[in-house]
């Protein structure tokens, strides 16, 4: 991890055609330049409020580390647990404040109420409690969640009805001048979250018989890192080390994963490279609100079915870097020329910059190097594995 970057200056906003803002870099970048450390301005917790916390899986609800030894409770519902007295005492002051530990308990108390809804519902509301809460503890952050991509009218009129029945009727949001809990605010909200919140991921096990799926341990607003487009041939990756021992724990790491000149718009993918051209189409319209035209998918959009379009039916969320059913590469390895005039071939870059260790897909980055030459060693962004780059 790379601690004492300095990146302000490396990235510029730029409105996009047809993308709104993006990131576009302000100098020339090598394989493996950490362009950003962001760090987030809302966290919460992926874990449906029907599922306790078990103590084989015990995280600490501020900064979401593993518990490895004994805990601090939370002093008023007992239920929170927290790594360290220093991340109690930070809570209590801004993500589990008095009416985030009450709104909790009453939803936890009242689960019958919630719990014949999918568990979507549940994140959602827990992800409501937590943006309420920035209103009061954060309000210029709350209005930087506001202004974040994503419609209210876009969101689903009964979803959005019951999310504020539920959240109004057990814990009403206290009143606070110029907030009011409306149905259009609660719609507003659930749609930035939707597109703009990332996954942080637990590590990933590939022994599991599960063939290695990661599930997401918390949820992130990054006023920075959500303002990255998407594209399927992604320039950067994004890595984070939940458990890490040091500070910032939380905090996700954008690292190049090639060289690129300076004026290009530095893209992520939302989800694993690995990907067939439908279920990318069909994920980015319904989780993102956008038909992808990149130089990959004008390419794969040509491509018969038997070339890679079996459809695998995923339902994940937000920037979460899950894992799909491997698209397949025809054999003679299309290339792509991009709008950008480089040529960028498909293959190559599977062939690269693709983990290889089984049931894996993440995205390998070049490690950070002090000197002009990008590093050998090439860092999974889903496993962790290091390998040396044997690929020219
Ligand atoms: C995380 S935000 C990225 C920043 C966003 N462009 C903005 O102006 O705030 C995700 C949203 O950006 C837009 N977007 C991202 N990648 C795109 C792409 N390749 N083509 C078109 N729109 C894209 C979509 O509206 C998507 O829901």
């Amino acid at each position: 991890m790379s601690v004492g970057v300095n990146t302000e200056t490396l990235v510029r906003i730029e409105e996009i055609q047809g993308r709104g803002r993006g990131l576009v870099c302000t100098q020339p970048l090598r394989g493996g330049q950490v362009v950003l450390i962001d760090s987030p301005i809302l966290l919460y917790s992926a874990l449906p409020l029907t599922k306790q916390q078990d103590s084989t899986f015990l995280y600490c609800d501020k900064c979401f580390k593993t518990i490895q030894s004994a805990s601090v409770s939370c002093p008023t519902c007992s239920h929170h647990q927290f790594c360290s007295p220093s991340c109690l005492s930070a809570a209590l002051s801004s993500s589990h404040t008095p009416w985030v530990c009450q709104s909790l308990t009453r939803l936890r108390q009242n689960l019958d109420f919630l719990q014949h809804h999918c568990v979507e519902r549940q994140i959602q509301a827990r992800f409501l409690i937590a943006a309420c809460n920035l209103a009061f503890v954060s309000p210029s952050d709350f209005q930087f969640l506001l202004s974040l991509q994503g419609r209210a009218e876009d969101e689903d009129p009964g979803t959005v009805q019951f999310l504020r029945s539920v959240i109004s009727s057990l814990c009403p949001p206290p009143p606070i001048e110029g907030f009011s809990f409306s149905l259009e605010l609660i719609a507003a909200l659930v749609a930035k979250d939707k597109f703009n919140a990332f996954g942080l991921m637990e590590p990933l096990n590939l022994n599991e018989e599960n063939g290695g799926q990661r599930s997401v341990r918390a949820y992130g607003i990054y006023p920075k890192a959500a303002l990255f487009n998407h594209d399927c041939l992604p320039n950067a990756c994004r890595f984070d080390y939940v458990d890490t021992a040091n500070n910032g724990n939380t905090d996700i790491i954008v690292r190049m994963i090639h060289d690129v000149p300076q004026g290009r718009e530095i893209c992520l993918s939302y989800f694993p490279v690995n990907n067939n051209y439908s279920t990318r189409q069909k994920r980015l319209l319904e989780d993102y609100g956008f038909t992808c035209d990149c130089d990959r998918c004008k390419v794969e959009a040509t491509w018969s079915d038997e070339e890679g379009d079996s459809d695998n039916g995923d339902d994940n969320e937000a920037m979460e870097e899950d894992v799909d059913e491997p698209m397949e590469v025809p054999s003679n390895g299309e290339d792509i020329d991009n709008d950008n005039g480089t040529d960028f071939p498909h293959a190559y870059f599977f062939l690269k910059y693709m983990c290889t260790r089984n049931n894996c897909w993440g995205t390998l980055a070049p490690l950070p190097s002090s000197d002009a030459k990008p590093s050998n060693l090439l860092e999974c962004n889903a496993c962790g594995n290091v390998k040396n780059d044997e690929v020219c």
